[in-house]
């Protein structure tokens, strides 16, 4: 092949035959490198390049050929003194010998393979392509002048396509840009992003799921039912589906999946619709601020001493119960007997300790529907929903046998704990909550009145 070549750059009717039969194979499906091979196979040159100055000014290579060629020695070649020297007077300029040694070094073959080469400007007509295209032989040809007008005329046929396949890669280029920051932006973003096609098999899945989750892609797809792994409940599971947005981006909810070791997790997921009708879910897992949150609340609404509800919270409790009071439920309230001299005799870390064992007691004792609250130092409330005054008071002489069988041990010796309580009964439709306090109050003091240890009921609130 190269040898026809070569007798036809030697002869001008045959170069002008060769051109003639390349153009038609330079079409706009080649790639820039496949279509200066081409143009090597067809006119015996040995190295083909065009180099274009990019968006910034700065030229960029594309290379063919045997004789290998990179970039930055097309650019000092360009740069050299040699070039510069009447750039403005010439389009295309040839060298008959030895061009291999002004464009490589000494060592590089190309240095004394490289001999004749014709060096042509390139300029798209809308001014977006600049720069040159070069094509050197191994041979000294003779036939150069010929030569030199069909790489015109090529350069000619050839500059508004290298523009369009230039700007055609740079598209692609950016394309590429931003597949890898869109995918970037998946993979690491600290956000959970999955996506589930129509037959609920899982088809996207970022680094964060698998960080969250503790499944894989692969391990999620094993599953008949991948829903399933994170929401064994079917009813929770046909919520989720339910809650898929095909609409624009909403609120976020508050979901509990279950994570591979079994944990529950706390996750905020939305949804967004994609342009391909798929659907991505975005979500945010919130579990280590939602256990801090409760821990918060608990926090504020417990007693740090005995655990029960504090003061606010029972009072809370109560407000809310006789807002919705649906039906009868008893309040009793205690209070231990004679607690400054266990103070004073005891200590008042035994003081402290003799309000757990009480609340312990009460707590073992009441149904677990049952709200107890400490309301002052050693004063407690138990609100007991449906439960009459008998069921109150039995529980009360409950409280009291306990307290005498499992007495409270402080080293050796043993402290039973007295209380007085009054009892209230509620009926259905009452919501006067600080009348209800009075007379529980009342029959309170009514109790410690008639010598302590005993639970009064009071009688005219029923
Ligand atoms: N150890 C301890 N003592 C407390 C706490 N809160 C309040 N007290 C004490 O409980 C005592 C309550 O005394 P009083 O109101 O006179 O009641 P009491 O001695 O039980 O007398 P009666 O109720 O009339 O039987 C006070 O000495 C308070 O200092 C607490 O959290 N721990």
């Amino acid at each position: 092949m190269k040898e026809t070549c070569r007798e036809i750059v030697n002869d001008s009717m045959q170069a002008l035959h060769a051109l003639a039969k390349l153009m038609p194979l330079l079409t706009s499906q080649c790639s820039l490198t496949e279509m200066l091979e081409t143009i090597n196979r067809s006119l015996g040159s040995a190295l083909a390049w065009v180099s274009v100055d990019d968006d910034r000014g700065l030229p960029r290579v594309v290379c063919a050929g045997d004789v290998t060629c990179h970039s930055f020695e097309v650019t000092d070649f360009l740069a050299s003194t040699l070039m510069q020297r009447h750039h403005r007077s010439w389009r295309a300029i040839y060298w008959k010998e030895n061009i291999g040694r002004s464009i490589f070094t000494a060592q590089h073959p190309g240095y004394s393979q490289l001999q004749s080469g014709v060096l042509c400007k390139l300029s798209s007509r809308d001014g977006s392509c600049n720069g040159y295209f070069f094509l050197g032989f191994s041979q000294r040809l003779c036939a150069l002048p010929t030569l030199k007008n069909v790489v015109v005329v090529l350069v000619e046929k050839l500059k508004d396509y290298f523009a369009e396949m230039i700007s055609r890669e740079r598209t692609a280029k950016e394309m590429q840009l931003v597949v890898t920051q869109y995918k970037t932006l998946f993979e690491r973003a600290p956000v959970l992003m999955n996506s589930f096609d129509r037959r609920n098999r899982c088809v996207l899945w970022n680094v964060e799921c698998e960080k969250v989750f503790g499944w894989s892609m692969a391990e999620i797809n094993l599953h008949p039912d991948p829903l399933a792994l994170f929401y064994p409940d079917p009813e929770v599971r046909r919520r989720v589906r339910d809650s898929v947005n095909v609409s624009p981006l909403k609120d976020m909810y508050e979901w509990r999946p279950i994570r591979k070791d079994g944990t529950q997790l706390t996750i905020l997921w939305s949804n967004i619709l994609l342009p391909d009708g798929s659907i991505l879910n975005i979500g945010l897992d919130i579990t280590e601020r939602k256990k801090a949150e409760e821990q918060l609340a608990l926090k504020a609404t417990t007693d740090d001493l005995t655990g029960c509800f504090n003061r606010s919270a029972i009072l809370q409790q109560l407000q809310a119960v006789m807002e919705r009071n649906q039906s009868y439920f008893c309040v009793l309230m205690f209070d231990l007997d004679y607690f400054k001299q266990i103070n004073d005799e005891w200590g008042h870390q035994v003081g402290d300790a003799a309000l757990v064992h009480f609340c312990d007691r009460l707590r073992e004792l009441s149904p677990t529907h049952a709200a107890l609250g400490r309301v002052g130092g050693e004063e407690f409330l138990l609100l007991l929903s449906e439960t009459d005054c008998d069921a109150a008071m039995a529980l009360s002489s409950n409280l009291r046998a306990i307290l005498l069988e499992r007495p409270m041990l402080v080293g050796d010796k043993s402290l039973i704990l007295s209380f007085s309580a009054g009892v209230v009964e509620v009926g259905c439709g009452h919501r006067d909550t600080s009348s209800l306090l009075t007379r529980a109050d009342k029959a309170l003091y009514d109790a410690k009145r008639s010598g302590r240890g005993k639970t009064v009921i009071a009688i005219d609130y029923l």
